[in-house]
């Protein structure tokens, strides 16, 4: 295991005060914090050899391909795909889901059924309505229970043969719920749907491995796990993304160009038009090399005693809910107090120096769901510690005193 002062002297922000009080960052489901060594490959891109890549005849644009194509291949071994071409670089998950969806704009028709769950992101919703508006296909979506658990019963109910695609969390960001995806790819392979898992809340606690879940699409967002915002990944099982038509056309993804007709480039640059997220992509690598360093199975030990710690902590304050109590989750606590609306205790807590996330979480159905406006959200990373836990818990308290 890793000695948590040591990891947080890797970030620097960590360090910062808020309101005058020490940071207390618990808003990880919305951004994971950077260390330096991933600052470090920022700086150093910028300081020594930023330049574009791909067609570049001088040494800056070569040295530039190399580390951006390295990325490509750290990221393709972290998910263990079997094709460093299978890895789209994109601007992260909102957009790799969005190039999904647009490809199946021109292989889905009218009545065929797709089907999502009610844990969703609105990222991994509405992509797929404006499909379903575009090609007459139908939305299909399996219910929650109380625990914030999806039902898989109904999910079975849900499965026919008119089902072409189905795209469910791997983790609910809202609730924390971490989803049956291994039953879920292979129940939708039975009847000859696609399956995409969003990996989004996934990626910073766990390393899937795409081939083993033999799911079709995968995406994530490198700013969730340490990495820089605008750059993010989809995976695509090769054979899938060579029926997908390219999503955005310009420079890059073609292999030539006539007013007559353009032919296009072969994966994976037919997915990846303009100049790239060039430095977010290397740092992307940075990131991923740094959590594989600490180990995932650390993390999820240290972030699984954190989450245990704080739900415990938690529920001696009477009055509060906790959202989203399934056997299976990761270290995140959605909560309300009896009465209280959720930004008014967010509030009060940034002027603690306390950062959670209030609202909605673009999750709008799990709120419906609840009844409820929204939620406080508490997301742990492994550079949290226990003390961390003991100020947010005497935050809510002297919140609730306020408010009440
Ligand atoms: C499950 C899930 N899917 C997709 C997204 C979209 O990712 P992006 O394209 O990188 O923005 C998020 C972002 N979730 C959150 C962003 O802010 N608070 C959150 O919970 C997410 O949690």
């Amino acid at each position: 295991m890793f000695k948590i002062e040591d990891i947080r002297k890797d970030f620097p922000i960590l360090s910062r005060k808020v309101h005058g009080k020490p940071l207390v960052y618990l808003d990880n489901g919305a951004t994971s914090q950077t260390p330096i060594q991933v600052i470090n490959t920022i700086v150093d891109y910028y300081s020594n050899y930023n330049a574009n890549i791909h067609r570049g005849v001088h040494t800056l644009s070569q040295e530039a391909t190399d580390k951006y194509e390295t990325a490509r291949y750290k990221i393709q071994n972290h998910f263990n795909a079997k094709h460093a071409h299978e890895i789209i670089l994109t601007s992260g998950t909102t957009e790799s889901i969005n190039l999904v969806a647009h490809g199946f704009a021109s292989l889905l028709k009218k009545n065929d059924e797709v089907i999502v769950s009610s844990l969703e992101h609105h990222s991994n919703i509405v992509p797929w309505q404006m499909l379903c508006e575009k090609t007459g296909a139908f939305l299909k979506v399996i219910p929650m229970n109380d625990e914030g658990d999806l039902v898989m019963e109904e999910y079975d109910k849900l499965l026919s043969k008119k089902t072409k695609l189905v795209f469910v969390n791997h983790i609910s960001n809202a609730l924390g719920t971490i989803n049956p995806i291994k039953y879920i790819i292979e129940k939708g392979h039975q009847v000859g749907a696609a399956v995409l898992i969003d990996g989004a809340q996934a990626c910073p606690h766990i390393k899937p491995d795409v081939q083993e879940l033999d799911v079709d699409f995968y995406v994530a967002s490198a700013h969730k796990m340490c990495g820089p915002t605008g750059v993010g990944m989809l995976y695509g099982k090769e054979s899938w993304l060579k029926k997908l038509p390219p999503y955005q056309g310009g420079g890059e993804m073609i292999a030539e160009v006539t007013f007559e007709k353009t032919t296009y480039a072969n994966l994976p640059h037919k997915f990846e038009a303009g100049t790239p997220n060039i430095c977010g992509g290397i740092a992307f690598g940075t990131a991923i090399d740094y959590l594989n360093n600490i180990g995932f199975d650390n993390i999820a030990t240290y972030e699984h005693e954190l989450l245990e710690y704080a739900t415990k902590k938690l529920l001696e304050i009477e009055g509060l809910k906790i959202y989203g109590t399934s056997k299976n989750k990761t270290s995140v606590i959605s909560f309300n107090l009896n009465g209280i609306h959720p930004y008014d205790v967010g509030t009060i807590l940034d002027k603690l120096g306390i950062a959670v996330r209030t609202g909605h979480h673009c999750a709008q159905p799990i709120m419906a769901y609840y009844k409820i406006p929204g939620t406080v959200r508490a997301s742990f990373a492994f550079y949290n510690t226990k003390e961390e836990i003991d100020v947010l818990v005497e935050g809510v308290k002297k919140a609730k005193m306020m408010l009440s």
